[in-house]
């Protein structure tokens, strides 16, 4: 059973076409990046998942339920890490725990819940004097209240510091490794990259790629960047490797020549810089990040919207 089965999926705000025939399947037990610009569609895609809003067209299955006619079966089922929350800043943590389980009828335990993400040493302080990635990861707590078998992440590291969000991480894949699949929706790319098995690109409402990291770059022909320390470099060396084989582009960048290899083994361009060009005198290779290829599958679009 896939744990999201989006079919055709099209949400209308007036003139605004949010999300514009989405068709996406996430499988159960995956970490998901839903990743896109701002406007893209993320936000409206997820509210329509929690039957927050209703589609226009087509039809969203979460967890085996329709999400219209079953909204509230998929509620109980998965917890959600909204982008904005709202935390008490004169109750505790437990007391925020408390207060839920109550609501849901749940009956774990509070302290338990606060290992899993790793604040049960707060747990009797109030939150007001939570860090901001403290106050996340109680929120991240409360949605794990009533064991979800779906999590939904919006943004869940913006405005993290590097070990904050690298936490974040963490927390993120030992609840996958508890069996939850994660629907984890961003544009930080580098969360996106360290944590999920498989991501989609949305840009305009419309699914723009959906593949492994891996797989993305391999389907990208500008998949690598090669710097190349030569023993000649100026506007001559650059435009005469610019034209070779293979090269997408060519610039100089901190005294060494920086390669955009197109659609060529890198060590065929390599060789022909040495033979044609100038001599080769040491090179590194950097694989496209996830950012690059988004930047790659999206720019078009922006710079119409520009
Ligand atoms: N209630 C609404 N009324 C009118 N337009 C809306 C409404 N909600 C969203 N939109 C528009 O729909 C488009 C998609 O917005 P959405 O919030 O889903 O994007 P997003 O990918 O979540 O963006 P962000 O990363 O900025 O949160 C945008 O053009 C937005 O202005």
């Amino acid at each position: 059973m896939a744990a999201i089965d989006i079919d055709g999926l099209t949400k209308q705000f007036g003139d605004v076409v949010a999300v514009d025939g989405l068709d996406l399947r996430v499988e159960e037990g995956e970490i998901f990046g839903f990743l896109g610009p701002n406007g893209a569609g993320k936000s409206t895609t997820i509210d329509i998942l929690l039957d927050f809003i209703r589609p226009t067209a087509g039809t969203v299955t979460v967890l085996g339920y329709d999400a219209q006619r079953e909204g509230e079966a998929v509620r109980r089922k998965t917890g959600v890490l909204p982008d904005a929350y709202h935390i008490y800043d004169r109750l505790t943590g437990r007391q925020h725990l408390e207060f839920v389980l109550e609501m849901k009828d749940a009956d774990e335990d509070v302290n338990a819940l606060l290992e899993r993400v790793r604040i049960a040493d707060a747990a009797d302080r109030k939150a007001g004097g939570y860090s901001k990635g403290m106050r996340q990861r109680l929120v991240f707590a409360m949605a794990l209240v009533g064991d979800p078998d779906l999590l939904v992440l919006d943004e869940p590291s913006t405005g993290l510091d590097p070990n904050g969000a690298r936490e974040m991480r963490e927390i993120i894949r030992e609840e996958n490794e508890r069996g939850t699949t994660v629907f984890f929706s961003s544009h930080v790319m580098e969360q996106v990259e360290a944590v999920c098995d498989r991501v989609a690109i949305i840009n305009r409402g419309q699914l723009v790629a959906v593949d492994t990291i891996d797989g993305l770059r391999d389907a990208t022909e500008t998949g690598e960047v090669l710097y190349v320390s030569v023993s000649e470099l100026n506007g001559s060396t650059v435009d005469r490797v610019a034209n070779l084989n293979g090269v997408g582009s060519a610039s100089i960048d901190n005294g060494r020549l920086r390669v955009v290899v197109d659609d060529a083994s890198k060590f065929a361009v390599l060789q022909a810089i040495d033979a044609d060009v100038t001599s080769v005198r040491d090179f590194s290779v950097v694989e496209s990040s996830l950012e690059d290829l988004f930047v790659r599958y999206t720019e078009d679009e922006q710079e119409v919207s520009a």
